[in-house]
């Protein structure tokens, strides 16, 4: 397949690099010039994944125009917030009723919105075909070629098989499910979850706190998909709870990462100067939160995560909080 991946961050390079190796024709975009002809001519994207020696077929390009040439499927590792940006600037460069994959994980910040529906919005009139990518995978461990499984929500079961059979290789596999809504519901949510996990490792609240938080972090999860109309068994999956699994546990969780020095008393501001990657987790948070008043939904553990975050609330006295809220059924 002709494959264009937008975004030449790590998840993008991984996911550019797996499809090369797997002999389909692939063109990465990254949208600084420098750091393309970089990366193109060093095999290496040294800025996002270091180490990892590029397939010798995959090219490299910030032209857009030359990336999504004859594409028949673009796969979209742009961070969240940027997607209705980069999607609606080259909308004419989409041909009708292509097929567009996303792998990022975020809900927008200034419409509330899911990326299937900020992939939809910004390519209105050509009418995308969209399937959502999410799962357990941090992209070190799959451009290693680490068994790895993930989730594919897709409504169009054709579409879904073929675009599953593209994407899967002896170590990559790739599980369909038609319920997108979920699949790229909890991809986001987890990012809180993380986030929330790591504050509690921070602050040293060992191994019951975490496993408290991962179990209500499904619960919370799973009652805001309902709300918003996807299906409560997609969170028991790979996007849900597998990636709460990782993404609460694993050190290499960015999100986790900014959690952790949360609770370790380090400020926001600093902890994200100090970051090159994304910890989508952030911005995510505000979407989640304003998404629970929306919908008239209790979401506790996004609650306290916003006001460590964005009223800089002390970390121990939101872990107190949610401890002492009043007592209910499981
Ligand atoms: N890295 C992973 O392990 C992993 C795994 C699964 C999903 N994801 C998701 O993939 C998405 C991309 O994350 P990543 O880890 O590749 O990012 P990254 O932190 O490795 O890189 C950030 C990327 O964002 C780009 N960027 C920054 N500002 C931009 C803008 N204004 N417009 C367009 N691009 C901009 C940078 O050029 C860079 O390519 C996120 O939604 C993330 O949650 C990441
Ligand atoms: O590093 P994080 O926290 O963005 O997690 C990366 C992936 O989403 C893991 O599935």
């Amino acid at each position: 397949m002709n494959i264009a991946v937008l975004g030449g961050g790590s998840w993008g390079t991984t996911l550019a690099d797996l499809l090369a190796r797997k002999g389909n024709t692939i063109r990465l975009w990254i949208r600084d010039p420098e750091q393309a002809r970089l990366v193109a001519s060093q095999r290496v994207n040294d800025r996002y994944l270091p180490g990892v020696e590029l397939c010798p077929s995959l090219r490299v390009c910030w032209d857009i125009g030359e990336v999504m040439q004859g594409a028949q499927c673009v796969l979209v590792a742009v961070p969240s917030q940027f997607i209705r940006e980069v999607l609606s600037r080259h909308k004419h460069l989409f041909p009708e009723h292509g097929v567009v994959v996303c792998a990022s994980k975020g809900v927008e910040n200034r419409t509330l919105q899911p990326m299937s529906r900020v992939v939809a919005e910004s390519l209105e009139g050509k009418s995308p075909r969209y399937a959502i990518l999410s799962g357990p995978s941090f992209a070190q461990e799959v451009s290693r070629q680490l068994p790895t499984a993930v989730s594919l929500g897709c409504e169009d079961r054709q579409l879904a098989h073929t675009l599953r059979d593209v994407l899967s290789t002896d170590f990559f596999r790739v599980y369909t499910t038609p319920d997108f809504k979920g699949v790229e519901l909890g991809g986001a949510v987890k990012n809180i979850m993380a986030i929330g996990s790591g504050i509690a490792d921070g602050l040293q609240f060992g191994h019951d706190a975490r496993a408290a938080l991962i179990t209500r972090g499904l619960a919370e999860m799973s009652r805001l998909g309902r709300a918003m109309g996807a299906q409560e068994r997609t969170f028991m999956g790979l996007s849900g709870m597998g990636d709460l699994v990782l993404t609460c546990t694993g050190d290499l969780s960015r999100n986790r990462q900014v959690g952790l020095k949360l609770g370790q008393g380090q400020k926001l501001e600093k902890i994200l100067a100090s970051m090159r990657m994304v910890a989508e987790g952030v911005r995510t948070t505000r979407s989640v939160y304003g998404l629970g008043r929306e919908y008239g939904i209790e979401l506790p553990i996004t609650e306290q995560v916003y006001k460590v975050l964005y009223e800089d609330k002390d970390p121990r006295a939101a872990v107190q909080e949610l401890m002492q809220r009043s007592l209910k059924d499981e």
